[in-house]
This record gives structure tokens, sequence and C-alpha cells, in this order.
């Protein structure tokens, strides 16, 4: 079947995963070594800012990628996106534009871009399909931030269209595993609650802060299972639209708390700080096209909370 057959099938393709100490990119790395490729391409942001063009443009022309997934931004939770959004506007815009089209100019086969869930309207219709995108307003929390992620699918697109380039656009859900940033206010929910529960069980404190009313819904995707789909969409997809990437199960955010203090075994109160925003009151996605692809989520919330907390335990400084 062409050009999307062959990523299995040449196991020793030179794949550059932008940001591979991240979340997302350190699960992409650990799916396509156990899936036994063998030249996986990486830089720390330390050895190569991918804000910097001229850098950017060497490293393509030295390296020659053949297939490129960039998992490399600036990402944040509600508060460090409602606080910072010179830097989440700039930053990525700055880093897709030359990833992607250092990738088209130094003869990269293919391009998968990550967005986010965020790129849809704030009152999108629920689940949330593809063809939502650009249909109303956006969140003011997160809107920098989306319409960079925007631009990116928009430039995956156009380099589509204009040269023929396989550049592809998968947009996720809340994710979260291991790798996961577990900054008390930077971070997203998940982690930032797992912290701060694991925190309050240790010291013994009897109640414990969450943010905003509980009533948001969030979708959430194990990153083990989000790498899955990425790989899965290297091999099988080479559509001009984005693709959406969810688990198809959400929770308020009360249950999301409810459930973390469970698993982290934390046994005293939760006591809600409505001087925070909330954001978004709901976004689950229609992953439908992604499943008549054929692809599906594995992980239970409960499970990746459970593999979560484990890997939390073992790998963060207490
Ligand atoms: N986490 C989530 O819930 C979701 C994430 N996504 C998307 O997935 C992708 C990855 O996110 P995630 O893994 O969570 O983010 P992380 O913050 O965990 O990882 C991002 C990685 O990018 C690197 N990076 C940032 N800036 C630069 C730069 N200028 N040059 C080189 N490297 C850089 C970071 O390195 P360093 O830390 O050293 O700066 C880090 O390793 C993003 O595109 C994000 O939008 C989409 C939906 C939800
Ligand atoms: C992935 C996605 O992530 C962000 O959007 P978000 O879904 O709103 O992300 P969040 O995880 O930060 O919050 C989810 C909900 O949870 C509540 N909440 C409770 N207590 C805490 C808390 O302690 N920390 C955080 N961060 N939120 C908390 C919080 O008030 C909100 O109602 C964007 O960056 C966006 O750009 C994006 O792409």
């Amino acid at each position: 079947m062409g050009e999307t057959d062959s990523f299995f099938s040449n196991k020793s393709a030179k794949i550059f995963v932008a940001g591979h100490r991240g979340l997302v990119g350190s699960a992409i790395v650990r799916k396509l070594q156990s899936l036994e490729f063998t030249n996986i391409l990486v830089r720390t942001h330390a050895h190569l800012d991918l804000t910097r063009q001229s850098d950017v443009d060497s490293f393509f022309a030295a390296e020659k990628p053949q297939y490129v997934v960039l998992a490399a931004a600036k990402v944040g939770g509600i508060h460090a996106n409602n606080t910072y959004p010179a830097d989440f506007i700039s930053i990525n815009l700055q880093i897709q534009t030359n990833v992607i089209d250092s990738s088209y100019r130094h003869g990269v086969k293919k391009i998968l871009f990550l967005g986010s869930s965020c790129i849809y309207p704030k009152f999108a219709p629920q689940p949330i399909p593809e063809n939502a995108l650009l249909s109303g307003p956006l969140e003011p929390t997160n809107e920098w931030y989306a319409v960079a992620k925007i631009a990116g699918i928009k430039m995956c697109q156009a380099y589509r269209i204009q040269h023929g380039f396989d550049a592809i656009s998968g947009m996720p859900t809340n994710l979260y595993g291991p790798n996961d940033n577990f900054h008390p206010e930077n971070s997203h929910v998940l982690p930032a609650l797992m912290r701060r529960f694991h925190k309050a069980k240790v010291e013994g404190a009897k109640e414990v802060v969450v943010w905003g009313t509980g009533s948001p819904l969030r979708e959430f995707l194990h990153v083990d299972d989000l790498a899955d789909a990425v790989v899965f969409l290297m091999g099988n997809y080479s559509g001009l639209e984005h693709v959406n990437i969810g688990s198809g199960k959400e929770a308020t955010i009360k249950e999301l708390a409810e459930l973390v203090k469970e698993v982290v075994g934390f046994e005293g109160e939760l006591v809600w700080d409505t001087s925070k925003p909330d954001g978004t009151p709901r976004k689950l996605m229609d992953s439908s096209k992604l499943a008549s692809l054929g692809w599906n989520a594995k992980i239970s919330l409960k499970d990746g909370l459970v593999d979560t907390y484990k890997w939390y335990l073992e790998n963060v400084k207490q």
C-alpha cells in the first residue's frame, strides 16, 4: 500500500524524536524500541534548541533523518498557559515552524506533528469531531497555545498541498504517565494532584486543596496508549486532516481527584479553591476516525494511575 507501508518495514530507518525526554517523546522512544527500531535520533534541549532556526537547519542537513515525530513543545497546565501566554505562542510557533520546514527541505519522508484537544472551540459539540476546528471562539486560558497548535496543523496541510510533503497531525487529549511534569503550579491536573495527595499523606495533612469547582469534564489517555497511536499513524495514515487521539472515557475533576486520592492512599478531605479557573467545561474528543483506521486505547484510567504512581514513587525525588 505504498508510502505508509514502508514505515514498519524498515526498522533501521533514522527517526528523529524531538522532545525525547518529555512525557510524550520518552513514551514514543520506548514504543519504537519495543518494536525494534534501531536508529532513533535524539537531541536534548541543551544540545539543540529547536527555536533556533539555523541550528535546526544545520542539524537536519547533517543528520538527514527519514522520519520525524515532533513531541518538543512548550507545555503546561491551565495555570502555566494562563500566566505565560507569550512563551506558549512564540516558543511553539518557532519550534514547529523550524522543524516542519527543515524536515521538508532536507528530504524527510514523513513527519507527525502533535497538537492538543485545546485547538477546538470552548463550546464545541461533544464528542468533538475533527471538523469542529475553527468553528467558534477558543477557551481564553489557553488560546495562545491553541493558536500556535492550529498554525502547526495548517502548516502541515499547506506543505502537503503545495509540496506533496507527507506531514500529518495528531491531536491528543489530556495525557499522563511516566516522565510527566509534577511541578506544583505549572503541571496538568493529574500529576499536580498525585504530588499534592502524596505530600499530604506523607505529612499527615487533614486536607488537600483542589482547583476550581470540580465540575469540568476531561478525557484522559495514558501516554503509552498515545505512543502506540502515534506509531500506528506513522504507519497507517497519510491524510490532509488532523486525527483525534483519545480514550473515549471522561471523568469530572472531582471524580479524578477521588480516584487519585484512592490510588495514593490519602485519607483526608478535599477543599475546592474556586478562585482558580475551571477552563473548558468539557472536551471529549470524537476519536471514531482513528478507530475506523483500526486503533483503540487499551489502558484504563485506574490502571494508568496505579502505574504512574508506582513510577512517581520510584523516580521523583520526594
Ligand atoms: N501533556 C499533555 O497532556 C498533552 C501533550 N500534548 C502534546 O504532546 C507534545 C509533548 O508534550 P509533553 O511530552 O507533555 O511535554 P513535556 O514538557 O513533557 O516535553 C516537551 C519536551 O520538549 C522539549 N523542548 C521544549 N522546548 C524545546 C526547545 N526549544 N528545544 C528543544 N527541546 C525543547 C523539552 O525539553 P526541556 O524540558 O529540556 O525544555 C521536553 O523534553 C506537545 O506537542 C504537546 O502539545 C498534547 C495533548 C496533551
Ligand atoms: C492538555 C491541556 O491542558 C490544559 O488544559 P486543561 O485541560 O484545562 O488542563 P489542566 O490539567 O491544567 O486542568 C484541568 C482541570 O483541572 C483543574 N485542576 C484542579 N486542581 C488542579 C491542579 O492542581 N492543577 C491543575 N493544572 N489543574 C487543576 C483545573 O482547574 C481544570 O479545571 C491546557 O494547558 C491546554 O493547553 C491543554 O492542551
